[in-house]
């Protein structure tokens, strides 16, 4: 047994006159309210400040019932349940409201005195940190939303809807490119989601903490976008800011920038790209101090760059720096498999978007969806989508609220098209024809079959392999 275990025992009291004489002379200070009572609820020490929000000199309070002094207190209850209350509301005999711990401090399995503090003093100060509390995190979360919009990756693979065989290569493929540290090309038609794959790529890299800094590379005339990209020093030109402009690539240092459309981007711009690609390092506009960048490059183009570099507008040695880790998007009209699900998803996000319930999309129109051939792909069907909620009166998009050219396809006449295998074209007309007679018949399968005089197992199958 150890001298102190000894001597409290000897003393047969916890709390000591030498303990509380210390114990006073650390928490007196203190402007918290703090009290001790032994393990009858009596008060063995308690601060002035304590003893003063009570009304009372602390001398008068040393050694009562704690009871005697607050009727409402709870303390004998918690030393006999042994369990702590923490940040409970108390209301004071004296009308006071405060916030209170009380605590039973326990040892071999009996309670030896108990602690208490008062948190807020009154219950309006609570309210009022908590309110400032809220208010900050609601700031926050709108700042860091707003950060992340203006220098962020919002996208991330799971956000990319598609489990088509096509679409699972193509994320297989950008996973893989994530974790390197090449630049990227993304190739693919419009609105196949090439900005998409370039935010999540950014998500999943060792990258994803610094900026993902966009620039649309055809929408800013060529004469500005090289002070965009590099920005430019003080008085660089008349009109300059004063105190010169911060670059894109200097924006997005240790993250990765994304060049949108750079089969757009002029000649001359592309040598100083080319540049930066090299060294890692460009001048400011009118500036000849050399800044040194680390960041990846993220380029995407619905254009064929190889054309481009044959026609000779766009450079060779460019197009080869660039296309070392390629993936190429494939359109809708290759995936139909997709059109279902991202269909669905996107009514979800645009009717909450547009503050109207439409949930269903019905049969017919999910049919005549997945026969449109998409040339303007995933965007044409968001486009699509959007203006159909909006003309829907109930819950369910009905084909009247598809454009006609989608509603009045007709079978597409493969010969219009480039030569292709004849088991393809064979499958596209069957394809076609089947998902023209479930409109038909109103997603009907037994109508279906007999119409096309094949077994209704055979439609089955069909449906299956065609997704329809
Ligand atoms: N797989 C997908 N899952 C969900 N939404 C998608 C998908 N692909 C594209 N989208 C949506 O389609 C729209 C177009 O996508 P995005 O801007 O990434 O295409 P893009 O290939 O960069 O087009 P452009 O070449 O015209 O710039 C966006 O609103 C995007 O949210």
């Amino acid at each position: 047994m150890k001298a102190s275990e000894h001597h409290l025992h000897k003393t047969d009291s916890f709390i000591t006159d030498y303990l509380v004489a210390t114990l006073e002379k650390l928490f007196d200070p203190i402007p918290v309210p703090i009290i001790l009572v032994d393990d009858q609820a009596r008060i063995k020490m308690i601060n002035s400040v304590f003893a003063s929000y009570l009304g009372y000199e602390k001398e008068q309070l040393i050694g009562k019932h704690v009871a005697d002094v607050d009727k409402n207190t709870r303390f004998p209850y918690v030393l006999k349940s042994k369990k702590s209350e923490i940040a409970w509301k108390h209301r004071f005999e004296n009308g006071h409201t405060a916030i209170v711990h009380r605590i039973p401090v326990v040892e071999d399995g009996d309670v030896k005195f108990g602690f208490g503090m008062v948190l807020f003093q009154d219950l309006e100060e609570f309210k009022d940190i908590i309110k400032e509390n809220k208010l900050l995190e609601t700031e926050l979360i709108h700042i860091k939303k707003q950060l992340k919009k203006l220098y962020g990756a919002t996208y991330s693979w799971e956000t990319i809807i598609g489990d088509s065989e096509k679409m699972i290569q193509v994320k297989y493929m950008g996973r893989k490119v994530a974790q390197t540290h090449s630049n990227v090309l993304l190739l693919g038609e419009s609105g196949t989601g090439k900005e998409l794959f370039a935010h999540a790529i950014h998500n999943d890299s060792r990258r994803t903490h610094h900026p993902f800094v966009k620039v649309n590379c055809a929408a800013i005339p060529s004469n500005l976008l090289e002070s965009e990209l590099f920005g430019y020093a003080e008085g660089a030109f008349t009109g300059a800011r004063k105190g010169g402009k911060i670059g894109k690539f200097e924006l997005a240092n240790g993250g990765s920038i994304f060049l949108d459309e750079i089969g757009d981007m002029h000649m001359d711009m592309q040598v100083k790209l080319l540049r930066v690609l090299q060294e890692r390092e460009f001048e400011k506009v009118g500036d000849n101090k050399p800044i040194t960048i680390d960041i990846r490059v993220i380029a995407a183009t619905n254009k064929n760059l190889r054309e481009l570099v044959n026609e000779g507008t766009f450079r060779e040695d460019l197009y080869y720096r660039l296309n070392v880790m390629t993936i190429e998007l494939p359109p809708l009209r290759e995936r139909r498999g997709d059109i279902k699900d991202l269909a669905r998803l996107l009514v979800n996000k645009l009717s909450n978007q547009l503050g109207k319930y439409v949930t269903t999309i019905s049969q017919e129109t999910m049919q005549y969806l997945k026969n449109y051939d998409w040339p303007g792909n995933v965007r044409e069907l968001e486009n699509i989508l959007e203006r159909a909620i909006n003309l829907t009166e109930g819950d369910t998009i009905l084909p009247m609220h598809l454009p006609s050219y989608i509603t009045s396809q007709k079978v597409r006449h493969v010969s219009d098209g480039p030569i292709q295998a004849l088991n393809e074209i064979i499958e596209e007309a069957e394809r076609v024809a089947i998902s023209r007679c479930l409109t038909y018949t109103n997603g009907n399968k037994l109508k279906t079959a007999k119409l096309l005089h094949i077994s209704r197992s055979s439609l089955y199958d069909k449906i299956e392999k065609y997704d329809l």
